[in-house]
This record gives structure tokens, sequence and C-alpha cells, in this order.
């Protein structure tokens, strides 16, 4: 028999699989139609370094464990989890999956095999609690995947974001060491874009810890929720290598939420001072000319009587706080928009997520001062892949353009597929705007072969 806790902090350690960190580095922009679900309080201004993060979260988990005790029996099951024995089957082959770690899919096997079965196991000796480690996970209304959300017994604790080792390396070298604000746009330099993410992360699922690593190095991020001054606390980078500390990190955190824990607050102040991060020269525009959130711009009269502005934030959220991208009409579009569209100030609100598909995310919409609903579909390039998706949109307004001229022309006159009521573009984000044809596609499935 042994104390689970002091257990825990001499055998919780890992291999360390020679990372590469020279590979390119690549992270996917945030998403300024999620930016805008965000809600008040879990949207944070400022992110904050708090050097004593993962202590903090080691000493709520000895304080949680306290002295239960591990049987022998269980003691080596657990044993078989960690160095030196995860690193050979049992009758003693070299595991070469923990030689080296080149990316961010290895990561991901890698947590998978070590870190989250452990943790399981260790849940499972605890309290015979259920773990779940719930690969890409969407948040409600969201479209941006998480690679893990942990549950307990079903209900979400933690969230857990595979990285490549050079992108943790990258950003564990520019954390800034004081703090900075926050800004929710795009093309930012990588370190304020992994912050963002995190805290968009966690504020769409309202959840307080989000694990950054690709099994080698951890960075530990907390959003803190308030209704005036929400921010994102974040960890040093911390290693894998020798320590268990990670680990003991993680589990603070998952068994913090499950028996209702606090641990010791991180601290911001509104007049904090902080870093200021040299942005990586960006190429184009920026990306807030067509940016709105609250502050002032300005748009030439040509634009407002033929743009349209889009957002996904609640009508209910003060103005200020609302956040709006300005769109133009493609430049083929001769499409009308709904009579309805031209009451108000020609502002579409996204009021439902219906769906992804192949193109892109489909949303239930209205515009200002109108009841009648309308569907968006929304391309937003956010990685490179995302450059098909977009040339895919294009070729379906295509598609509703020949048909429109068909209908004009009288060689059509039953609409046979739903109308379309022109295409916008924005600063990396194209739309769509359809008809809803509410219940007939969601029952297509439904349908026999001859009525599809
Ligand atoms: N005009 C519409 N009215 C109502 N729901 C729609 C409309 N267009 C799309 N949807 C819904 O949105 C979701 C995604 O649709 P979308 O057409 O983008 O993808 P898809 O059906 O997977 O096909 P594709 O491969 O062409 O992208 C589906 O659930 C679909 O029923």
């Amino acid at each position: 028999m042994s104390n689970l806790h002091d257990f825990l902090v001499k055998h919780a350690k890992f291999p360390f699989p020679q990372p590469d960190e020279d590979r390119s580095i690549d992270a996917t922009d945030i998403s300024l139609i999620e930016v805008g679900l965000l809600e008040r309080e879990w949207k944070p201004n400022h992110a904050v370094r708090d050097n004593t993060l993962v202590q903090k979260l080691c000493s709520t988990l000895e304080n949680i464990l306290g002295d239960t005790f591990l049987a022998a029996d269980a003691e080596n099951q657990l044993l078989a989890r960690f160095l030196p024995r995860i690193q050979r089957s049992a009758r003693g082959r070299e595991d070469l999956d923990w030689r080296d770690n080149p990316s961010e899919r290895t990561s991901q096997k890698l947590l998978d095999k070590g870190v989250l079965e452990a943790i399981a196991d260790c849940l499972w000796e605890y309290g015979a609690y259920d773990f779940l480690a719930a690969a890409e996970n969407v948040a409600d209304r969201g479209s941006s995947k998480v690679d893990y959300v942990v549950q307990v017994d079903g209900e979400d604790k933690a969230l857990v974001e595979a990285k490549s080792p050079s992108v943790m390396k990258k950003v564990g070298e520019s954390l800034p060491p004081r703090g900075v604000e926050l800004t929710w746009a795009r093309g930012q330099s990588l370190v304020r874009r992994i912050l963002a993410k995190a805290a968009l992360y966690l504020g769409l699922r309202r959840m307080e810890w989000l694990f950054l690593t690709c099994h080698n190095y951890w960075i530990v991020c907390r959003l803190v929720r308030d209704d005036d001054h929400p921010f994102l606390a974040y960890s040093p980078i911390i290693s894998i290598e020798d320590s268990s500390v990670p680990f003991q990190a993680l589990l603070g955190a998952i068994l913090s939420i499950v028996k209702t824990v606090s641990v010791e607050p991180s601290e911001f102040s509104p007049d904090m001072e902080l870093d200021t991060i040299v942005e990586e020269q960006d190429e184009g525009p920026l990306p807030e000319d067509d940016i709105d959130n609250g502050t002032a711009y300005s748009v030439s009269s040509e634009e407002e009587m033929s743009g349209l502005m889009v957002t996904s934030s609640s009508q209910n959220s003060p103005e200020s706080f609302q956040v709006w991208m300005h769109l133009r009409p493609f430049s083929d579009n001769m499409l009308a928009l709904p009579q309805c569209a031209t009451n108000g100030k020609r502002r579409l609100w996204l009021t439902r997520f219906v769906g992804s598909g192949s193109t892109g995310n489909v949303w239930q919409c209205r515009f200002d001062d109108s009841v009648d609903l309308f569907i968006a579909k929304v391309v937003e390039v956010l990685r490179p892949a995302d450059a098909d998706n977009r040339k895919r949109l294009h070729n379906e307004f295509d598609v509703y353009l020949t048909l429109e001229k068909a209908y004009q022309s009288g060689q059509l006159r039953d609409h046979i597929a739903p109308r379309c009521y022109g295409a916008f573009e924005g600063d990396g984000v194209d739309v769509l705007i359809l008809d809803l044809c509410d219940g007939v596609l969601n029952e297509w499935g439904e349908l026999s072969d001859p009525e599809k």
C-alpha cells in the first residue's frame, strides 16, 4: 500500500520522445463568427502570466487526494502506465512510438496512449470515475474543434489542445513575461493567436482549464470568469522530461472541477503593466479593416448602399460588445436582397447554427427589423485548406447565377433549388444568402429515392 499522491509525484512520468522543433509553424486562425458568440463574462480582454499556476494545481491535487491509499495490485497496474514500463511491451519489446515526436499528429497519438490513458486509470482508482477524452469537440453553435474535451462521468471538465513541438517551442519562447491585451482579430502573431484561441475555446464552452501540449511541453491556461474583467491566465511552458508535474497539474485541474475544490486564484488588475508584442509583418489590408467591435469605423456611402454587415452576436448584448463584419457584394453579384433586408440597416443576424457542410457553416439568419428567416452559408478562411471551401462557395454561387438567368428567360419555370439572394465577401469571409428550406432539407434522409 502507498499514498496515491506520493506515488504520482514519484512515478507519473513519461518518455521524452525527441521533438522535431524545426518544422514549419502553422496554426489555424480564430473565427470572428465564433468570437461574436462569446458572452461578456466569458470574453477576456487580457491574458496574464501566472508563474505559479502549475504549482497551484499541484497543491490542489495534493489537498484532494489527501491520504488516499493505493492497494498493491492497483499500484502495479498503474506502474505499467508510467516510465519505465510504458516504453516496453509485457515481453520487453520497445515501443518505437516513444522515440520521436515530429508533428501534431504524433503528439495526439502520444497523448492518447500516455497521459490520457493514465489519467483514466488514476480516476478509476481514486473514485471509480469514468473518464473519456472526447476528440475533436465542436462547441455549441461553434465550428472550431478543440482536440479533446475531457469528461468525467459524462460531464465536461477540462480541454486539451494538441500542438506540434515546433509550435510549442515557438509559443513557449515568446510567451509575454507579464501579460498582453487580447485582441479579437485575425492575422495576429502566433503567440497572440494561440492565447486568443485558448480563450475562445474556453469561453465558448464556459470552462476554466485548457492544456496546450505536444506531450513533451505543456502550457496551462485558465479562463477566469468575471462580469467586468474576465481574463486568461497562462503558465510558463513546462517539460514532461523527468517530471510528473504536467500530469499532476492536469489531474489537479480535472479533480478540482469534479470535487468543486477551488484552485488558488490567479491575479489580475486592470492597471497592471502589460507587455507589447511586435506583430509579424502581415500582407494585405489589416484584418481590422473589415471588423467592427464597437470601435469607430468608416465605410464609403457606396459600400453602405451595396454592402452588408453580419454578426453572430446576440441582439440582447450591448451594441458596443457586438462583433460585426463588413461585407461587400461579389463583383458578379446581380441578385437582389429580399425586400425585408432594405427596411433596416442592412445588417444580418446569424441567429442559429444549422450545421456544417463540405463547403462551410450554415446559419439561420434574419435581417434587421424583420422576422423573416433565411439561410447564410459562411466560409471563413482560417487556414490554407479553407481556400478550397471558398472556391466551392464561388462555384455554388455560379450555379445560382445560371439558374437565375434560366428563371428570368423562362427556360426554367419552377425553382429547383433554394433561391439565392446574393453573395458577399469581407476580409477572410464569404457569405451566400439563401431561402430557408425549413423541413425539406432536414427531412431529406426520410425521402424515398424517387422523391429525391
Ligand atoms: N437553404 C437551406 N435551408 C435549410 N437548411 C439548409 C439550407 N442549406 C443547407 N442547409 C442545412 O445545412 C447543413 C449543411 O448544408 P450544406 O448544403 O452546406 O452541406 P451538405 O448538405 O453537407 O452538402 P454539400 O456537400 O453540398 O456541402 C445541412 O444540415 C442542410 O440541411
